[in-house]
């Protein structure tokens, strides 16, 4: 019978995944043998393992693992059809993956077959992948929340400074052979004694307000649910209305998921509440602002300078975000650190590791958390 599995005997098959629950999981009639054999699950693992090689050592001890040899959607979806996958009960996949599969949508998960019982995602962020459809099909999914909160406030600090010291005018003109540029440059700001206002106080938001206390800036925050006293205590953060955040900040740093709800959070009517001349800094997601709308508050100097690590449409950018100075731009590298990137494979796998052997998660993503 060719279900997928490999058979082994238990004795070299500590911890696998038992065979009956495989079985009952593409729902495959149980047989006699199953009390006496366990089988080896595969895995579709859809980018290469770049740091953490010995954790995932013990998923090849416990799995089959197969890749895929497509690099487009198109081509993805044509190789799960053929049945290049099946079989598989978990997918180990990341953000950069996005290039081979496209959204891990409704008509990814149709077309995979349907013994897929779980999905690894490395990283905090997932609005990639359609939780809701996954509910629906009975797959858990997991994410590697924490793992990146140092690497990308630490970005945010460094694009919240550079956009208040104007530096991309000064660097460009450097690097164009004019020194300072035609014209004295005109002068940044210090953090000390601003008002920073966080969009989201998560780990990596809370995270940003204690590098940004270290800079003397003053902290408010905005969140669905407020933190715990002790918390706001800690982190010296006032906990304020959405449009009190907007009216009073001289910086603000988004660091909230992409939601339907979040989608375009910061538009025009947004912008225009705030602070003339204020500074706006977003590594969450690109489409948490209205890009367009963002372009034209530069324009009229309502928004004086930005650092933006995310955009709408990765990887095209607004030409006018581009081509204005007062734009410090870097490409999604929130994450993008040797100790971050090994931190985010470490949690993914254990997720993995977890699912496999236990058939649970640990970081399961929240609207899971019933489940
Ligand atoms: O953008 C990076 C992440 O969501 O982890």
């Amino acid at each position: 019978m060719n279900c997928g599995f490999r058979m082994r005997p238990p004795a070299m098959s500590q911890g696998v995944w038992p065979i009956d629950e495989a079985i009952s999981s593409i729902g495959m009639p149980h047989g006699p043998w199953e009390a006496t054999y366990w089988a080896e699950p595969k895995v579709l693992l859809l980018e290469d393992i770049k740091h953490a090689h010995s954790s995932w050592a013990t998923i090849e001890s416990l799995a089959d693992v197969i890749s895929p040899t497509s690099s487009c959607r198109q081509d993805f979806l044509a190789e799960a059809a053929s049945g290049a996958f099946d079989g598989c009960v978990a997918v180990y996949r990341t953000w950069e993956s996005i290039v081979i599969t496209g959204k891990f949508d409704a008509e990814v998960l149709d077309t995979l077959p349907s013994s897929i019982r779980f999905i690894s995602h490395k990283g905090a962020g997932y609005d990639q992948v359609d939780v809701a459809a996954c509910t629906a099909r009975g797959i858990q999914v997991s994410n590697t929340p924490g793992t990146v909160d140092d690497g990308t406030a630490n970005l945010g600090i460094f694009l919240l400074l550079g956009a208040l010291r104007n530096l991309p005018v000064c660097m460009a003109a450097l690097r164009d052979g004019k020194w300072r540029g035609t014209s004295e440059p005109a002068l940044g700001h210090d953090p000390e004694g601003k008002v920073l206002g966080i969009l989201g106080m998560g780990g990596i938001g809370r995270n940003m307000a204690r590098k940004a206390r270290a800079f003397g800036m003053k902290i408010r925050y905005h969140n669905r649910a407020r933190l715990d006293r002790d918390t706001e205590k800690e982190l010296e953060a006032e906990y304020v209305g959405f449009d009190e955040l907007l009216a009073g900040c001289d910086a603000l740093s988004l660091n909230l998921p992409l939601t339907e709800s979040t989608r375009h959070i910061i538009s025009k009517r947004e912008l225009s509440k705030m602070k003339k001349g204020v500074v706006i800094v977003n590594t969450a997601r690109g489409a948490i602002m209205d890009e367009a709308a963002l372009v034209e508050a530069l324009d009229s100097g309502q928004v004086s300078s930005v650092g933006l690590d995310v955009f709408e449409s990765e990887p095209q950018i607004h030409p006018r975000l581009l081509n204005n100075p007062r734009v410090l731009l870097t490409p999604h590298l929130g994450t993008w650190t040797v100790e971050t990137q090994e931190k985010m494979e470490e949690l993914a796998i254990k997720n993995l590791h977890m699912f496999l052997t236990k058939g649970k998660p640990c970081t399961v993503v929240p609207e899971q958390r019933d489940m």
